[in-house]
C-alpha cells in the first residue's frame, strides 16, 4: 500500500517535471497529417495562448519544414545536378539505362576479346621512335612524335590499347602504335560537333574530323570534280559514295598525323554500310577504331537545334526540308549501323537532350571508357 501511494507521487511529480520543461504537449500523433497541418497552419494564425499549445504548433510545423527541406534538396539535387562526371556516372536517372545496358549487350566487355601487344623494348627506348609518317599511308605512323597517352600502368602488357611500360625507376610513356579513331554519331543536331570541339580544346592530341566539314569544304573547291554531285546530295539529305569521303578523311587524317595528333573523332561517319565498307578498304586495320561515340537525342529536340542554328550556319541543309530528309535518311540508314557496333559492344550512349555543360562532362566520362589509357 504504502509503496503504491509513493510510485503515485512519484508519478504527480514526475508529470509535473516534465509539464515544466514543457514536454506534455497533447496534441495529434506523429503520422496524423491532418491533424498536424491544422496545428502547423495555426503558428502562423492563431496565436498560441498556453507554452503547451505553442510547442504543439512548433512541433507540427518541424514536420512539414524538414520533409520540405529535404523534399527540395533532393529536386534541386535533380533539376541542377553537380557538374562532376562521379556524378553523372552514377547519378539514380542513369541506373535505368545501365541496367538495361546489362541485358541488352550494350555494355562494354568485362575482359578482352581480342590481344594487344607492345614493343617492350622500343618503348624503353623511346628516342628510337619511328620517322615522321610518310604522306601517302596512315599505318607508316608506328609512333607519332606527339604528346603522349598519359596514364601509367603496371605492365607493358596492360590490358589498355595505348602503349605503355614501366620500369623498375621510371614509367615510359608512348604515343599508340596505331592512330585512334572515336567515330562519333547521332542524329543531325544532336550536338556532335559542339562536344567534338571540346574535346579538342581539353586534349590537345585529339583532332576532330567531321565528315560533313570536309564534304563542304571539297564543295567548295573550285578545281574538285565531286563538287556539283556532293551538293545535291547534302541538299537532299543522302549520303555521298563513300569514295570521296573516305578519301577526304584519310588526307585529314593523315594532315594530323604530321601535326602530331595521335587520336581522331570522326565526326558523322560511317552512316551506312557503305561507308563502312569504304573504311575498312581504304583505311583498315592501319588505324585502331576504338568505339563509337553515340549522341542520342529526340527527333523534336534536334529540329529545334538546327532550325536554331540554321540563323547562322548558312548551310544549304539547315532548312526544314532537308532537316526532314536528313532525319529520315538517320533513320533508315544510320541506325541499322549503330546495332552493328552495338553488337561489338563498341557504342557508348550518351544523353544529349541535356545542357551543352551536363552533356560534356558526361562525354568525359564515356571517352575515359572508349580510350581507358588516356588522360581525360
Ligand atoms: N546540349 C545542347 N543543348 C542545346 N543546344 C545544343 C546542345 N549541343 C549543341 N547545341 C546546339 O545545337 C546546334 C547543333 O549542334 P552541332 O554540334 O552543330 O550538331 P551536329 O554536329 O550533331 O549536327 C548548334 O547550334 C549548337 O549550338
Ligand atoms: N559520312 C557522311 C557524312 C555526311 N554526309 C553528308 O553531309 C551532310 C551533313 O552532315 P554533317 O555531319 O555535317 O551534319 P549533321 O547532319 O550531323 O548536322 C549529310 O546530310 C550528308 O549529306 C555524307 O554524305 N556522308
Amino acid at each position: 500500500m504504502a509503496t503504491c501511494s509513493l510510485t503515485g507521487a512519484r508519478r504527480i511529480l514526475l508529470h509535473r517535471w516534465v509539464r515544466q520543461l514543457g514536454d506534455s504537449v497533447q496534441g495529434p500523433q506523429l503520422m496524423d497529417l491532418p491533424g498536424n497541418w491544422q496545428k502547423a497552419k495555426e503558428f502562423f494564425t492563431k496565436p498560441a495562448l498556453s507554452y503547451g499549445q505553442y510547442k504543439q504548433q512548433c512541433v507540427s510545423l518541424r514536420i512539414f519544414a524538414f520533409s520540405g527541406i529535404c523534399g527540395g534538396c533532393v529536386l534541386s539535387l535533380a533539376m541542377f545536378p553537380p557538374k562532376s562526371s562521379y556524378w553523372i556516372t552514377w547519378s539514380p536517372l542513369y541506373w535505368l539505362s545501365y541496367a538495361k545496358q546489362c541485358f541488352t549487350g550494350a555494355a562494354p566487355p568485362l575482359f578482352l576479346e581480342k590481344q594487344h601487344g607492345a614493343q617492350v623494348a622500343a618503348l624503353l627506348r623511346p628516342e628510337t621512335q619511328a620517322p615522321a609518317p610518310s604522306d601517302t599511308d596512315v599505318s607508316t605512323v608506328a609512333v607519332a612524335p606527339a604528346p603522349a597517352a598519359t596514364t601509367t600502368a603496371t605492365s607493358a602488357a596492360s590490358a589498355s590499347p595505348c602503349s605503355v611500360a614501366s620500369s623498375a625507376s621510371a614509367t615510359v610513356l608512348a604515343a599508340p602504335a596505331k592512330p585512334r579513331v572515336v567515330f562519333v554519331l547521332g542524329g543531325p543536331g544532336a550536338g556532335k560537333g559542339t562536344q567534338c570541339a571540346k574535346i579538342c580544346d581539353a586534349y590537345p592530341q585529339w583532332q576532330h574530323i567531321s565528315a560533313g566539314d570536309c564534304l563542304r569544304a571539297e564543295r567548295q573547291d573550285p578545281n574538285s570534280k565531286d563538287g556539283e554531285l556532293i551538293n545535291s546530295y547534302i541538299k537532299d539529305g543522302k549520303i555521298v559514295p563513300v569514295q570521296i569521303t573516305v578519301r577526304l578523311l584519310h588526307k585529314a587524317m593523315q594532315k594530323g598525323q604530321k601535326e602530331g595528333k595521335t587520336d581522331f573523332l570522326i565526326d558523322g561517319f560511317p552512316r551506312n554500310w557503305d561507308n563502312v565498307n569504304g573504311w575498312e578498304e581504304v583505311i583498315g586495320d592501319s588505324a585502331e577504331v576504338m568505339g563509337v561515340l553515340f549522341f542520342e537525342a529526340s527527333l523534336a529536340e534536334m529540329e529545334k537545334r538546327l532550325l536554331g542554328r540554321s540563323v547562322t550556319s548558312g548551310r544549304v541543309d539547315d532548312n526544314l526540308e532537308s532537316i526532314r530528309k536528313r532525319f529520315a535518311t538517320y533513320e533508315k540508314e544510320t541506325k541499322p549501323i549503330l546495332e552493328k557496333y552495338q553488337k561489338e559492344h563498341k557504342v557508348f550512349k550518351i544523353d544529349a537532350m541535356q545542357s551543352v555543360d551536363f552533356v560534356w562532362a558526361h562525354t568525359q566520362t564515356k571517352l575515359r571508357e572508349v580510350v581507358p589509357c588516356q588522360q581525360v
